[in-house]
């Protein structure tokens, strides 16, 4: 850091309380959780460099609650990083615990819940990060508008979280909607005029409004898109508008223009969008489903040519997202992704390789994912704290493996679908370059291969590149590597029967989670720990682990 930004860096407090509330965010009143009475939760913006504080008070009265600062790396600060059973005990009703951590990178980030499955309670809010004082941007805009992407089921997270872990299985469906800042419409069209069969909207609740972004015409703005859906993949387009994308999940990229964009659950983009259409006329954002087959309504925002007035219908019907199953226009828009020149390249080579095999299998009767063919589960006992403390319960005598057979046939659902559990803790050598080939497969169903955007905790990635089918690590594997100007990212999606290889320096002491940002696949087991340098991690504030067995442990006299 130059001195100049330090002296400038600042603390940052906020005091936050969750708790449960009534609200409408498709327009039918359900509980959401809530920040302060806000949902979605307060923006958190401040400057690379500052450190943010947040009080945070848990008025869930009979759960417990963390929260995760998504794209925020948490260097030499692991406890902070929001993860329950992995990096702090869950906080509990009526207690407080206060996050601190500093936000080294600007870009586009959000927070959200990391709990159980919370975040598709409605717990997230955007977290943005603009340069150090001083600094600037590598492209430039006249303004900025945020879009916070997320999707909703009217049955509760419990009943939800019940069903998938039932036997046997019941899979949650579908959300209802589709909503931008926390607004969506469930029952009718914002664009009915434009939808043949659609009930126009009648007057709007305020809290199920369509969001509306009013610019200038012949301006240029910064539209920040980040995505926390439970479930959905979506695709973002802006009638008649195209984008420049110059970000994405924190890092700047080579910029290039699109129609349209993909955002899995995880991402983040920064894309730069030009007033440069008729200005007599307001404009839909549409915002669709991709990768299954789509029975949620796009989402809907106006793009307000200001003066024309906010409810002046856009002249143009809302653009339509690309067909589900076109991967190939999904991975010509994520293929084009690289990084910005300046950005540090990865080390030439790897000390190891990790390859995950994602597979959709059985379990005592009932259904979830596995890597490697052993599904997640968490323990009762944090490992940051477990670990540190070197407790002998805290994992499994057995490592999980480095590898699939060489044999497994990505294309057929697996022959022998049985699974079982494990803690899936990869133990990392402090440094070591680590290279994780993530390969898809077929799901229990023929024909059925999902995406999946997998998302690392601790770090950025670089991606060095996709396959089809099955990875081999041959040559041809090898040639398909990028190791000039791979994007660094935290998420990177694994496409149907692909394979995407990753590499990292395991240079942030801590335990970080690695997993499918599918809300209901992490749930059923669709994820590893990577428990890396342990030794290195600084004093680990009691408060974050005095449960479970290092509670015992501290209590009988040892020392984090
Ligand atoms: O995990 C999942 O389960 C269902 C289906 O595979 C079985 O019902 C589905 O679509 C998932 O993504």
């Amino acid at each position: 850091a130059r001195p100049h930004c330090a002296a400038a860096a600042k603390a940052r407090h906020f005091k936050w309380e969750i708790s449960n509330m009534f609200w409408s965010p498709d327009c039918e009143e359900k509980v959401v959780i809530g920040i302060n009475g806000q949902f979605p939760g307060p923006t958190i913006r401040a400057r690379a460099g500052d450190t943010i504080h947040v009080e945070l008070k848990n008025a869930l009265h009979t759960e417990g609650v963390v929260i995760h600062w998504h794209g925020i790396r948490q260097i030499g600060t692991p406890w902070m990083d929001g993860t329950a059973a992995i990096s702090q005990c869950a906080i509990n009703p009526e207690e407080t615990f206060t996050y601190r951590f500093v936000v080294d990178k600007p870009g586009t980030y959000f927070y959200h819940g990391h709990y159980g499955m919370q975040r598709a309670a409605g717990l997230y809010g955007s977290l943005i990060v603009d340069v150090a004082e001083g600094e600037e941007e590598p492209f430039k805009y006249d303004g900025e508008l945020n879009l916070l992407l997320s999707d909703w089921y009217h049955e509760s997270i419990h009943t939800q979280m019940v069903a998938l872990s039932s036997k046997p299985f019941r899979w949650i469906g579908e959300p209802q909607s589709l909503l931008i800042n926390g607004r969506g419409q469930f029952n009718c069209s914002m664009a009915a005029a434009h939808t043949p069969g659609a009930t126009q909207c009648a007057a709007v609740n305020r809290q199920c409004a369509p969001v509306v972004l009013p610019v200038q015409p012949n301006k240029t703005y910064r539209l920040r898109v980040a995505s926390t859906t439970s479930l959905a993949s979506l695709n973002l387009a802006i009638g008649n508008h195209k984008m420049t994308v110059v970000e994405a999940d924190g890092n700047n990229v080579d910029p290039f223009a699109v129609n349209d964009i993909d955002i899995y659950s995880g991402d983040s983009y920064s894309v730069l969008l030009t007033t440069d259409q008729d200005p007599s006329s307001n404009y839909w954002v549409s915002v669709g489903v991709r990768g299954r087959p789509p029975r949620t309504a796009p989402a809907l925002a106006v793009l307000n040519y200001r003066p024309n007035r906010a409810s002046k219908l856009p002249a143009l019907a809302p653009p339509a997202t690309p067909a589900w199953d076109d991967y190939e226009h999904s991975k010509a828009f994520t293929y084009r992704i690289r990084a910005r020149a300046g950005t540090p390249p990865p080390p030439a080579t790897a000390d190891r390789r990790i390859e995950l095999l994602n597979t959709q299998n059985r379990m005592d009767g009932g259904t979830r994912w596995s890597i490697n063919n052993v599904s997640m589960v968490l323990p009762a006992t944090p490992y940051l704290g477990s670990l540190k403390l070197g407790l002998k319960s805290a994992l499994a005598a057995a490592r999980p493996a480095e590898t699939f057979s060489r044999g497994y046939d990505v294309r057929q659902p697996p022959t022998n679908p049985n699974t079982t559990a494990g803690d899936n803790v990869y133990v990392l050598a402090h440094n070591a370059t680590v290279d994780v080939v993530l390969q898809n497969a077929n799901a229990l169903a023929r024909n059925v291969s999902e995406t999946h955007p997998w998302h690392l905790h601790g770090h950025d990635f670089w991606v060095l590149g996709y396959g089809e089918g099955a990875y081999r690590g041959d040559a041809a594997d090898e040639a398909r590597l990028n190791l000039r100007d791979p994007p660094l990212r935290n998420t990177a999606v694994i496409f149907p029967y692909g394979w995407t290889a990753l590499r990292f320096v395991a240079d942030n002491p801590g335990v970080w989670a690695f997993h499918c940002h599918i809300e209901p696949h992490l749930h059923m087991g669709m994820g590893v720990v990577f428990a890396e340098a342990v030794d290195r991690v600084g004093k680990v504030p009691k408060e974050a682990v005095s449960c479970g067995a290092t509670a015992s442990a501290l209590m009988n006299g040892d020392h984090l």
